[in-house]
């Protein structure tokens, strides 16, 4: 088939649902199809100006940027037209015919069936082209990619239902013009003033000028055009920031928290970037794209530079405007260059700044910030030694005190009782597990505080967070613990001394049992009720973050723990007098195997615990 053809072709699933709730839509804030419509074709303008950076012939003479928004009464029509870096005819099938963009995915994951809530949605995401279906009963697009033959024109167009037509057409100017035919009813969009309004109140932050015919026949610019973050502090509303940020970030929702600052010195920038309130589905992914886009004293570089922000902030969205760098800075220049140092950590100062400033003076806001990102936060500490200690101050826990994940380490150094200087933590898989381990019971019993950790990134996060304002942290389930005048007077298991030679003998005999599972058995000063628990060397990695490593397939040198038994537990009293050999091996084996499933572990063989479990449960109604 030539290219030439006029193709008739149907819309991918997803698209056509979306167009069926743009038209039957119940939703009446239809003026947010002109926010969309321009968005899209400042976004165009941006990417030809970029491109025009190493090429220069894409302007075709003509660098006048501008969006144009025009109605003709008669037709009915309204036409959004840009003069941006366009469309061939395949990317119109692949943009326009399906549906790749992270907003409208988005929208698709919160659909509902329920129809007003759904329309609902439609205002809040805004779900791009396709909203220009709420006051169209047919759209025509036309578009030339920049750079190409006046003959590479395209026309697409579509009433909305099932399917779309493209055509190869003769089209002198470069970019898109998206024409509406305004629906009956909706008659109060072909007027100027109204128009007028809605650009104003959603699209004052675009930096090109967005032109409408003026009373006289001449042309008016109706937004102010000039960068959101050029502007002074002080002359910009919430709204407007509210309106930017949805228009970087692609979001519906406004942000949570921004910061707007003009840095001077060594490099001088403006960096205007914002919170979000919910993460991204994309938050973990490994291609996920990033925040925060590039200009150059005002001009778009690029979008998702990831050198501006570290890793561990990829959930920051906005604009670094840089006075000194070369227009023609690329990726790979960006990745070497000091300049940028001097920025992403000028950046990454601000940021941690701003969301000390939540925690402290709005925590309602800092707490949803945390649910939403806190664990990425948290790799901060591992990433960025350089900023360790303000991380870790933003850092929040669950704890044995509270539920909620609201507790600083600060908050818990305040409140450590008599004679703690440590801060203790347990790490398990959930925070269930957390709880009911059995290296809490004598914290319990001496009302001392300790933090639950249960997400996979707080292994590592202890191991670089080594102490907090002094205070050592420590885990409850490594090493020999020394908790001798901490807290309330309640003591561990003791055994009086004239015994000890008795223990010690159980202990070895059970060691023995045990092979090479264990690297000792010794007498616990941390269990009060629980039989028998798992403990791991100082310097070990400890068993939860073992059972982690070995999870994500990775060699871990096998280390040994050792089993601690409560000389106060009647089983255990009771080994001490078993006289089978066999028996005492049965109770031996099922003590470690219990230990382990107390930490919420898998044993190697369950079959054989539920075996040897059995025979000992019969043996004891046979006694
Ligand atoms: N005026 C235009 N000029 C050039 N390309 C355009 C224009 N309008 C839309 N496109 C292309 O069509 C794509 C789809 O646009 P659409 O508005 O549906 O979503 P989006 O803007 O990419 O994403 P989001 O939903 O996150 O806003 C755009 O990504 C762009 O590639």
């Amino acid at each position: 088939m030539t290219t030439t053809e006029k193709q008739t072709l149907g819309f991918q699933t997803e698209v056509r649902q979306l167009l069926d709730l743009m038209i039957h839509s119940l939703y009446s804030d239809k003026d947010i199809f002109l926010r969309e419509l321009i968005s899209n074709a400042s976004d165009a303008v941006d990417k030809l100006r970029f491109e025009a950076l190493r090429d220069e012939s894409l302007y075709e003479g003509d660098s006048d940027l501008k969006i144009r928004v025009q109605v003709d009464k008669a037709a009915r029509t309204i036409t959004i037209a840009d003069n941006g870096i366009g469309m061939t005819r395949d990317e119109v099938i692949e943009n326009i015919g399906t549906i790749a963009s992270s907003g409208t995915r988005r929208f698709f994951e919160r659909l509902t069936g329920d129809e007003a809530k759904d329309a609902r949605l439609i205002g809040q995401f805004g779900v791009g082209f396709y909203s220009a279906f709420m006051v169209a009963d047919r759209v025509t697009l036309l578009t030339r990619r920049a750079g190409t033959a006046s003959a590479q024109g395209v026309r697409w167009e579509s009433a909305g239902t099932g399917d779309y037509t493209v055509e190869t057409v003769e089209r002198p100017e470069r970019g898109t013009a998206v024409v509406l035919h305004v629906r009956e009813g909706e008659d109060e969009f072909l007027d100027d003033h109204r128009l007028k309004a809605i650009i104003r109140r959603y699209s004052d932050h675009i930096t090109l000028p967005i032109v409408m015919p003026a009373a006289d026949g001449a042309s008016e610019t109706v937004n102010k055009a000039a960068a959101l973050w050029a502007r002074p502090r002080q002359d910009i509303t919430e709204l407007e920031y509210d309106e930017f940020y949805k228009h970087v970030a692609h979001d519906f929702e406004a942000p949570l928290a921004h910061i707007h600052s003009r840095v001077e010195g060594k490099q001088e920038y403006t960096a205007l970037l914002f919170v979000p309130r919910r993460a991204p589905f994309d938050l973990f992914d490994r291609d996920r794209r990033y925040g925060v886009k590039l200009y150059v004293r005002r001009v778009f570089i690029m979008d998702d530079a990831e050198q501006l922000l570290p890793n561990y902030l990829r959930f920051v969205r906005g604009v670094i405007d840089a006075a000194d760098l070369p227009l023609n800075v690329s990726r790979e220049i960006l990745q070497k260059s000091r300049d940028i140092d001097t920025i992403r950590s000028g950046a990454t100062r601000k940021v941690l700044d701003l969301l000390a400033e939540l925690a402290e003076k709005e925590p309602e806001k800092y707490r949803t910030f945390w649910a939403e990102f806190g664990v990425v936060l948290k790799e901060g500490v591992v990433e960025d030694a350089g900023n360790r200690e303000r991380i870790a101050k933003l850092l929040r826990f669950q704890t044995t005190a509270e539920s909620g994940d609201g507790v600083s380490l600060a908050d818990y150094v305040a409140r450590m009782v008599e004679g703690q200087d440590k801060i203790y933590y347990v790490t398990a898989e959930s925070a269930a597990a957390a709880r009911h381990s059995p290296h809490l019971e004598i914290f319990r019993r001496k009302g001392i505080e300790v933090l639950l950790l249960t997400d996979r990134i707080d292994e590592w996060l202890v191991t670089h967070l080594s102490e907090f304002e002094g205070h050592a942290l420590r885990s409850v389930a490594k090493g020999d613990l020394d908790l001798k005048g901490v807290g309330r007077d309640e003591d561990g298991p003791k055994v009086a001394e004239t015994e000890e030679p008795e223990w010690k003998a159980l202990s070895e005999r059970m060691a023995k049992v045990l092979g090479d599972k264990v690297k000792e058995v010794r007498v616990s000063h941390r269990l009060t009720e629980s039989p028998a628990c798992l403990v791991a060397g100082e310097h070990d990695l400890g068993i939860h973050l073992e059972r982690l490593l070995k999870a994500a397939g990775q060699n871990t040198p096998a280390s040994r723990p050792v089993l601690e038994i409560n000389p106060g537990h009647p089983l255990v009293v009771r080994l001490r007098s078993e006289s089978s050999e066999q028996r005492f091996a049965d109770w031996t084996m099922l003590l470690f195997d219990q230990a382990i499933l107390a930490e919420g572990g898998t044993l190697e063989d369950g079959a054989d615990f539920v075996h040897r479990l059995n025979g000992l449960l019969l043996g004891l109604q046979g006694a």
